[in-house]
């Protein structure tokens, strides 16, 4: 199973040595990476191409790429309907959050907490994201190495090493500016990657009409599921409501993403490429549920699962691809190259986001006269640090175990939600404090980690799995199913069976609501204490119909900044 000849490994060889020479290439051109704002901030001068193209890439990894074929073989193609989530969940981001965060000139997102409310807030804020991307790196540098080496035996901590260290290199060495680049590179080595195993695979499976007549007999086009239970995991309301807020803590809020905007020469096209990410984003979905689908074509009636000694689904998604792509010469290379890039570009990413925040948040307000030299060598240093961390977590996840697209969208949601609460308090509540601030973003993660901590354990998130037969369309009910079900009467268990799609909007609704709540009883914030530019007039946009007197009242009247607001970088 899976032999890799000679051109393989030469196309999985030359992805690595490609994003390391991108690496090379802006450590010895432009500025040199001798300044920070060179090395983390791609000196403030990209165009809307290259960014969108990143953003893209920063939270495509080959989580997605072999988890999404794995959800839709598993249970239809409910999960498609998080596509509707990325109008919302990116023209919010293009018209309310780049708007705030440009003007401000910033160089973290955190940063902007300081602004708004105090020190204390803006630490408690880059502590969480640190938090958060550490996790998240683990997932994504592990994903593909672990199915990659149930299948072809691939050198499991061989693979993990090989990305964790590549990536670190080309990130030490060339900074943002070479992150985005090499992010383009990954992002159509990804889609081509994609593509070849469809066209293989249809092709493969007897056609288009094929494929379709075995999805549609084996019950996998799902219907809209307007079922408005908050427990059942994927619903159009799950994921087309609950994906909005889940869009917007990664594309609003999210350093990975922020920092990219600033890197934008100008906001206009920091919006642009928000507006870009949009088809993009749709065909990369669309990619991995057809891949999904056209699995389940080949493999309606005899699933593999017990020849690859494995049930889990992630594997054999990497199962069917090399089973179809042999006797291709370089594709099998192609796609392995595919998932390393998708991985690849995650990773360095956080890498550059991490190195960023831990930089700009934590070190800098403490030594105020740190030379540039030193500063952008401890930046250098801190990149390849959180490399190594990235290795650590990798060992961590390898310890859990679960569905991977459901670990890496729970993170989202149970350390994104109360960000993404955090910062919305901020732009939209003119009234809420910094003491609001900080006991919102505890109490929104204490429960937000009881939730889904609870979740896990008494793994009330599962769903049934459709029946992998094309032929019948309706199996009875298996047993751990019936058990399942009678253990949700208790109260406290249907809590935990929220549906992990709903995690970032509960979250961010209890930092705002505990937030407001508190800020009020310790006396709420004045217009005039409010830095200006930090607030969006939500509520007096909303309120529009409002008298003037009580709008003003609302919405703070701080109207957002014209002017470019340059704070000390010291
Ligand atoms: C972030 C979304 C939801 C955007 O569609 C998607 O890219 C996704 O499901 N990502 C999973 C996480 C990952 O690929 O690492
Ligand atoms: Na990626």
């Amino acid at each position: 199973m899976g032999h890799f000849t000679v051109v393989d490994y030469v196309i999985f060889a030359v992805l690595l040595a490609a994003s390391m020479g991108i690496g090379l290439y802006y450590a010895l051109s432009g500025g040199r990476q001798r300044t920070t704002q060179e090395f983390l901030m791609a000196d403030r001068s990209m165009r809307c191409l290259p960014v969108s193209l990143s953003l893209i890439a920063s939270f495509q990894s080959a989580v997605a790429i072999i988890g999404v074929p794995a959800e839709i073989y598993t249970h239809g193609t409910q999960y498609w309907f998080i596509g509707c989530a990325y109008v919302l969940g990116l023209l919010i981001p293009a018209h309310v959050f780049i708007p705030v965060l440009y003007r401000l000139r910033l160089s973290s997102a955190y940063q902007y907490l300081e602004l708004r409310f105090s020190k204390a807030v803006r630490i408690c804020g880059t502590l969480t994201f640190i938090f958060q991307m550490v996790i998240y790196m683990g997932v994504c540098v592990y994903t593909p190495a672990f199915a990659l080496n149930a299948v072809t035996g691939f050198e499991l901590w061989g693979a993990v090493l090989a990305t964790g260290l590549v990536c670190t290199v080309y990130t030490t060495m060339g900074g943002l500016k070479a992150v985005i680049w090499t992010d383009v590179f990954q992002t159509i080595v990804m889609f081509a990657g994609q593509l070849a195993v469809i066209v293989v695979g249809v092709h493969q499976t007897g056609g288009v009409s094929e494929v379709w007549r075995k999805v549609w007999e084996g019950n996998r086009i799902s219907a809209l599921d307007l079922n408005p239970d908050p427990t059942e995991r994927h619903t159009f309301w799950t994921l087309a409501v609950g994906g909005v807020f889940l869009m917007l803590s990664l594309y609003g809020v999210n350093q990975a993403q922020v920092q990219r905007y600033l890197s934008a020469r100008t906001e206009k096209e920091a919006v642009r490429s928000c507006y870009m990410v949009f088809p993009s984003l749709q065909l990369a979905l669309a990619l991995s549920c057809v891949m999904g689908l056209v699995m389940f074509a080949r493999y309606c009636g005899e699933d593999p699962s017990d020849k690859l000694g494995t049930s889990s689904r992630d594997a054999m998604v990497i199962y069917f691809v090399m089973d179809m792509l042999q006797g291709l010469p370089g594709l099998p290379g192609l796609f392995v190259a595919c998932l390393f890039s998708a991985a690849l570009s995650t990773i360095s990413s956080a890498f550059n986001s991490l190195a960023t925040v831990t930089m700009e948040d934590l070190i800098k307000p403490h030594f105020p006269a740190m030379s540039e030299a030193r500063a952008t060598l401890l930046s250098k240093v801190l990149a390849m640090s959180y490399g190594l961390v990235c290795l650590a977590m990798a060992y961590l996840t390898h310890l859990m175990g679960d569905s991977v697209l459901q670990v890496a969208l729970k993170i989202f949601g149970m350390v994104g939600g109360p960000i993404l609460g955090l910062f919305c308090l901020g732009m939209f509540f003119p009234w809420a404090n910094s003491v609001g601030a900080v006991t919102g973003l505890g109490t929104g993660l204490s429960v937000s980690f009881w939730i889904g901590i609870g979740s896990i354990i008494s793994h009330s998130s599962g769903t049934k799995p459709l029946p992998p037969d094309c032929s019948s369309s309706f199996l009875s009910g298996n047993t751990t199913t019936v058990t399942q079900l009678s253990a949700l009467s208790n109260v406290t268990l249907s809590f935990y069976s929220l549906s992990y799609m709903w995690y970032s909007a509960f979250n961010c609704f209890t930092v705002i609501v505990i937030g407001l709540i508190i800020s009020f009883l310790t006396g709420p914030m004045k217009e005039q204490d409010v830095t200006p530019g930090t607030i969006y007039p939500l509520l007096g946009t909303l309120f529009g119909f409002l008298p003037a007197r009580l709008k003003k009242k609302l919405c703070c009247v701080t109207p957002l900044g014209q002017t470019v607001f340059v704070i000390s970088d010291n």
